[in-house]
């Protein structure tokens, strides 16, 4: 639980955050702290309000109680604009890209560099060197985006949030779905997001991808904080931490085996 002798105040301090629906405790008391780079899992079972957060940071919901603090100061998040503007990007699940247009065009959709007259040229060579950066494996900034892979149109949103020159970028399952070569170009593309100085948060399902890049491991448990991990904690301990059982598949396997070597 210690924060790795981290000096420097978090981009984002979240204290006692809560979200009610109607009668539904979505989270209650979050705390959650986010460092410029570094990687921070959030995880959680089906239901443990994952989205919620999400969504809170994102502008989409308004906590109904606690306190978010944005570089130091206490901030209201009223609106997904007030987030963008303020350094907050999502990517969320469906990625919102322009099937039909290319990369260059998604990557500036909306925010063309001048509104006036489009200049193509800037931006093409804008798009080849972020993606140069992230070490993207794009073949052209001129093919459309329905013929990229999963793992290339997950570059391109998070490659689109970059442009806004964000602090932090949430990252909602970007691993669901992708083949094996895919997740590990996402999870490398994650780690450069990391070294440019960003406070990532990735949402993820899969243990295996977030052991290899978060630095910490937040899990939320029926709405609550129920624990903060890292890479070196074991995957029963995890388990238990999401799931609420000590007793579990993952725990009696470990067990075995300790038993099996006589550790
Ligand atoms: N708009 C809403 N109205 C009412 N209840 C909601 C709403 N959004 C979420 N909830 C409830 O809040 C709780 C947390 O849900 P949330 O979607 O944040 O969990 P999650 O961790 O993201 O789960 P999943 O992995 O299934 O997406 C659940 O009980 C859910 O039913």
């Amino acid at each position: 639980m210690a924060e790795s002798g981290r000096s420097a105040e978090p981009i984002l301090k979240l204290r006692g955050v809560s979200k009610q629906f109607g009668a539904v405790q979505a989270l209650a008391d979050i705390e959650l702290d986010i460092h410029a780079g570094e990687v921070v899992a959030l995880v959680g079972d089906n239901g443990a309000g994952k989205s919620t957060l999400v969504k809170i940071l994102a502008g989409v919901h308004q906590p109904t109680a606690g306190t978010i603090e944005f570089m130091g100061k206490p901030v209201t998040l009223d609106s997904p604009g007030k987030a963008l503007e303020m350094g907050i990007a999502t990517v969320f699940q469906d990625l919102s890209l322009c099937e039909n247009l290319d990369v260059v065009s998604n990557l500036f959709l909306g925010h063309e560099l001048s509104p006036w007259r489009l200049d193509e040229v800037q931006m093409e060579v804008r798009a080849w060197t972020l993606l140069r950066e992230l070490a993207a494996r794009i073949p052209s900034v001129r093919e459309p985006v329905a013929s990229l892979s999963g793992g290339q149109r997950q570059t391109v949103a998070i490659a689109r949030s970059l442009l806004l020159d964000p602090k932090i970028i949430m990252l909602d399952e970007p691993t669901a779905a992708l083949g094996v070569a895919q997740t590990a170009e996402v999870l490398n593309l994650i780690e450069r997001v990391r070294d440019r100085g960003l406070g990532v948060i990735l949402i993820s399902h899969n243990m295996e991808d977030v052991r290899a890049v978060a630095d910490r491991i937040v899990v939320l448990r029926l709405g609550r904080n129920n624990g903060i991990f890292t890479a070196d904690s074991s995957n029963a301990e995890l388990v238990s931490a999401i799931t609420g059982a000590t007793e579990n598949a993952v725990s009696r396997r470990q067990a075995r085996k300790l038993e099996e070597t006589g550790a």
